[in-house]
């Protein structure tokens, strides 16, 4: 059907494919693309000619144009198509296929249209943000440009100032020199006229003078004319004198002199005791002088207290000296000991009391014996007996006892060693024997392989290690610490007793607040002040053990002092029980403060050992 319409070869089928349809619908357009050129006229342009001749052409043959242009059979055969289209079946198709590829096109144009449209807005987006960035730019020129200009206007205005200054300055220098100048001059003027005043005084001076001395050398050569024959007489007398004298003391001494060498060298005993007297005083002068030092080492060795001793019940040559009767009294106390009282006025738990008691008998039977000492140590929390311990069984037991602080070793650096070995030179030559109590013996006795040990600290510790490698019968040591573990393992193996002294129970410390009670209020009165404590009884006492958890014996001892002076310090000395409260609550409130204290300043030792350890 198509085929006569438009000329084109191909199998006509019965259904329209989608082809034909197509197909068909070109030639519609084709075909209405020739009528409206036909029916516009003469138009001659190329593409309506081109347009026209494919319509003639589908049309079946080309034919020539008319003269006038217009061709009537393009128009006819287009009526012709175009009924021809009506009559297909698929026309409706075709047109709608049209009519979609026309929206098609539009939405393609529209959508072309607007992305045109985004495109523009974008460039005029990017045109404004050109505009902005050139007006920034330029902004920002001027700016600098500005500065530039204020910098180099301040710059010119220090330099005016500057020249302005200077310009002062220079004219201020030159008045000061010229001001200067004539100071000079005038102190030069002075000076001249000074000058000539003092060489005018000078002159005149000396004129007088010239003219005094003339008048007593006058005087005195008319003087010397007149008592010529006097004075003469008078020098005379006064050589015959003294030659007199010098020639009478000359014989004397000779004579003397001769007379006693004499009988001197004639007595040949006294001749043989001079020498023998003159010999022994050379000898003597220099072998008490030799001897000096020695005898001083040894006295010191033998009495004189080391310096690294800090207190020591042993008395020193001076003391003796100064205080006999007291020095005597103290040996005679010391001979009457009794290892039975040890524990008087310490407050332990009892299998600790009984432990230390029998420590103390078997220490007396030591040195009553004299075999050696057994060496102990102590360690436990601050304050809880442990020198009170060590001085009770040296005083007891009939020893001396002297303290040593570990602490102290260390800054004697060098020396320690030396000071060391002077305190056992001390100890070995006690006849009564010695309690060392080493306090704080962490501080030195620690291990050899801390890293925190100088070359002088481990050269110390083995000098104690050496002086202590065997046990005593001259002296023992206790040694205290708070930290046991910390011991180098050597200083450890000299220890035969090892005690445990803890914070008291509260059985303990009801006994330790009875045991300060009696000393400080019941029997604390003075010959002036009587404290009156009537309100107090028992049961406030047992309250206060109670309340007064983790109390050293120490703490319960300093809270009794405190309220002593409470009590001294209230009218007529009265203790009530309101002052005992408040006072116990002070005393909690500062052990806690304490306490975290404590806390804080281990856990800052033990940040910065571990990151020492790190390190
Ligand atoms: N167990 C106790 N019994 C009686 N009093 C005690 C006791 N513990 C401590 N005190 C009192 O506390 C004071 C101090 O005690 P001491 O010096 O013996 O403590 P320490 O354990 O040696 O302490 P640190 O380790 O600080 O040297 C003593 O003088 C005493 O008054």
């Amino acid at each position: 059907m198509f085929k006569g319409v438009f000329g084109g070869g191909g199998a006509s089928t019965s259904t329209p494919s989608e082809a034909a349809i197509r197909q068909e619908a070109q030639g519609m357009k084709t075909a209405a693309a020739a009528t409206a050129v036909n029916a516009d006229g003469d138009k001659t342009d190329g593409a309506s000619r081109r347009g026209a001749d494919r319509a003639s052409a589908a049309a079946g043959g080309g034919r020539a144009g008319s003269v006038t242009g217009f061709d009537p059979v393009g128009l006819e055969r287009a009526a012709a198509a175009a009924r021809e289209l009506d009559r297909s079946p698929n026309a409706n198709a075709a047109l709608n296929l049209i009519q979609e590829q026309e929206r098609t096109k539009q939405a393609e144009y529209s959508a072309r249209g607007k992305e045109m449209e985004a495109a523009s807005k974008q460039m005029e987006l990017e045109r404004v943000a050109k505009a902005a960035e050139e007006q920034r730019r330029n902004m920002q020129a001027q700016t600098e440009h500005q500065q530039q200009l204020e910098l180099y206007k301040d710059r010119l205005e220090r330099k005016r100032q500057t020249d302005l200054l200077e310009n002062q300055l220079s004219a201020q220098r030159g008045l000061q020199e010229e001001q200067r100048q004539k100071d000079e001059e005038s102190v030069a003027r002075q000076e001249a006229i000074r000058k000539r005043t003092l060489e005018y005084e000078a002159q005149l001076r000396a004129k007088t003078e010239a003219a005094r001395a003339h008048a007593e050398a006058e005087g005195r050569i008319k003087e010397a004319r007149e008592n010529r024959d006097i004075n003469r007489e008078n020098v005379l007398l006064q050589a015959k004198e003294y030659r007199e004298t010098v020639l009478e003391s000359i014989k004397l001494t000779t004579s003397s002199v001769g007379s006693a060498l004499q009988t001197f060298l004639g007595d040949r005993q006294r001749m043989t005791a001079a020498v023998a007297v003159l010999s022994a005083t050379a000898l003597g002068v220099y072998s008490a002088r030799s001897s000096a030092s020695v005898m001083g080492r040894f006295v010191e060795a033998r009495i004189g207290k080391p310096p690294l001793i800090r207190e020591t019940s042993r008395p020193s040559l001076s003391q003796l000296l100064r205080h006999p009767v007291k020095s005597a009294g103290a040996i005679q106390a010391v001979r009457n000991a009794d290892a039975s009282h040890v524990m008087k006025g310490i407050v332990l738990p009892a299998p600790l009391e009984q432990r230390l008691q029998q420590i103390a008998v078997a220490t007396q039977h030591a040195r009553e014996n004299g075999a050696p000492y057994r060496n102990l140590l102590l360690h436990g929390p601050p304050g809880t007996g442990k020198t009170l311990f060590a001085k009770s069984l040296a005083h007891n037991v009939g020893m001396h006892y002297a303290i040593l602080t570990g602490g102290d070793v260390a800054p004697l650096g060098r020396d320690a060693v030396t000071e060391l070995h002077k305190v056992f030179d001390w100890a070995e030559h006690s006849r009564r024997g010695l309690l060392l109590f080493v306090d704080e013996a962490d501080a030195f006795l620690r291990s050899r392989t801390s890293d925190h040990m100088t070359e002088e600290t481990r050269s110390a510790l083995n000098a104690f290690l050496y002086r202590t490698g065997e046990n005593s019968r001259r002296f023992m040591v206790v040694y205290a610490s708070n930290q046991p573990e910390l011991f180098d393992w050597a200083a450890t193996d000299r220890v035969d007793e090892v005690i445990e002294v803890d914070l008291p129970g509260l059985e303990e410390r009801k006994r330790l607040v009875k045991l300060y009670f009696d000393k400080y209020i019941r029997n604390g009165s003075t010959a002036k002040m009587r404290i009156q404590y009537g309100g107090i009884d028992e049961g406030d006492l047992d309250l206060v053990a109670t309340r007064l958890e983790h109390a050293s014996g120490r703490d319960i001892s300093k809270f009794f002092i405190g309220l002593q002076s409470a009590a001294f310090g209230s009218k007529n000395a009265v203790l009530t029980k309101e002052m005992l409260t408040s006072l116990l609550d002070a005393a909690i409130r500062q052990k806690q403060q304490k306490e975290a204290w404590m806390d804080a300043s281990s856990r800052v030792f033990e940040e910065s050992h571990f990151s020492a350890r790190k390190l």
